[in-house]
């Protein structure tokens, strides 16, 4: 097997590694206006989405504007600022733990929560303001009804390609290991993309690599895996 693998998986990983290159390039090409505007469309599709209404517990990533990331403070905002008349939504959001591909999910209830850290990414301490350790949502009793993940190229079948750490996938692959053990509702995986970040051809992939149900673009929902177009089905583009 290995003398088969070991040429396949150089080869994955340089495809990859071009791919990632050459859509770095697309995002610093993509002017600014289409960036907001489409930021702007975008949240607002997932704001008013039947399948977000009805989320209690979401996973979401806090978008970092110099990496050029859609936005997700709306929705950040949105799920913590809730008011009286709607029912709490619980986030949990990323937190590096180490080199190795580590990632926990933490509960946040406020903005506060969040600090930026050396990667100029915005994270949660591990404990909050009282020094208690923060949930993971690996610990968490039930399980979270949608989790919005960060990539940079994605196609139309739902595969994706991260920034190369392998965090969403090591983590995504150990939660939907979890929900199944458990026998939990699987999560809604919803990439959050840019209209250039969808490319024509099959973005390569590896075993370890987790596809998403659905992306959200400025044009609007697709679901692309069954499981999203039974539940978005009133929502495709
Ligand atoms: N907003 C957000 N949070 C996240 C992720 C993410 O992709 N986006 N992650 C998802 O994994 C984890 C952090 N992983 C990261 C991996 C790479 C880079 C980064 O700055 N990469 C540079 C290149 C760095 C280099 O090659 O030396 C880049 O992509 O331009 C940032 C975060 C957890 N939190
Ligand atoms: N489930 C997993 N278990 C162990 N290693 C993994 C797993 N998933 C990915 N990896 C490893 O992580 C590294 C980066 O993977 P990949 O290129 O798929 O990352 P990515 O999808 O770009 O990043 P991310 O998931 O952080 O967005 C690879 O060496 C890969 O083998």
């Amino acid at each position: 097997m290995a003398t088969i693998a070991g040429p396949a998986v150089e080869l994955l990983r340089q495809q990859k590694k071009a791919l990632r290159l050459a859509m770095k390039r697309t995002l610093r090409n993509f002017p600014l206006e289409s960036r907001l505007e489409e930021d702007k469309a975008i949240q607002k599709h997932v704001l008013s989405a039947d399948w977000f209404a009805q989320s209690r517990s979401l996973c979401a990533y806090l978008s970092c504007a110099a990496l050029r990331e859609v936005d997700t403070n709306q929705i950040v905002a949105s799920i913590l600022q809730h008011d009286a008349s709607e029912m709490a939504k619980e986030l949990y959001v990323p937190r590096i733990v180490d080199r190795e591909a580590n990632m926990v999910m933490l509960n946040v209830s406020t903005t506060e929560d969040l600090v930026t850290n050396s990667m100029g990414i915005v994270e949660p301490d591990f404990t909050d303001s009282g020094g208690h350790p923060r949930k993971s949502v690996l610990e968490a009793s039930h399980p979270v009804d949608v989790l919005l993940v960060p990539g940079l190229v994605f196609d139309r079948s739902g595969r994706r390609c991260g920034r190369g750490g392998g965090y969403y996938d090591v983590f995504l692959s150990k939660y939907l290991e979890l929900v199944k053990d458990k026998n939990w509702k699987r999560p809604l995986l919803v990439a959050l993309a840019y209209s250039v970040q969808v490319v024509a051809d099959p973005v390569p992939i590896a075993e370890t690599d987790v596809p998403v149900d659905a992306l959200v673009l400025a044009s609007g929902v697709l679901p692309v895996s069954d499981y999203a177009i039974k539940l978005m089905s009133t929502e495709q583009t």
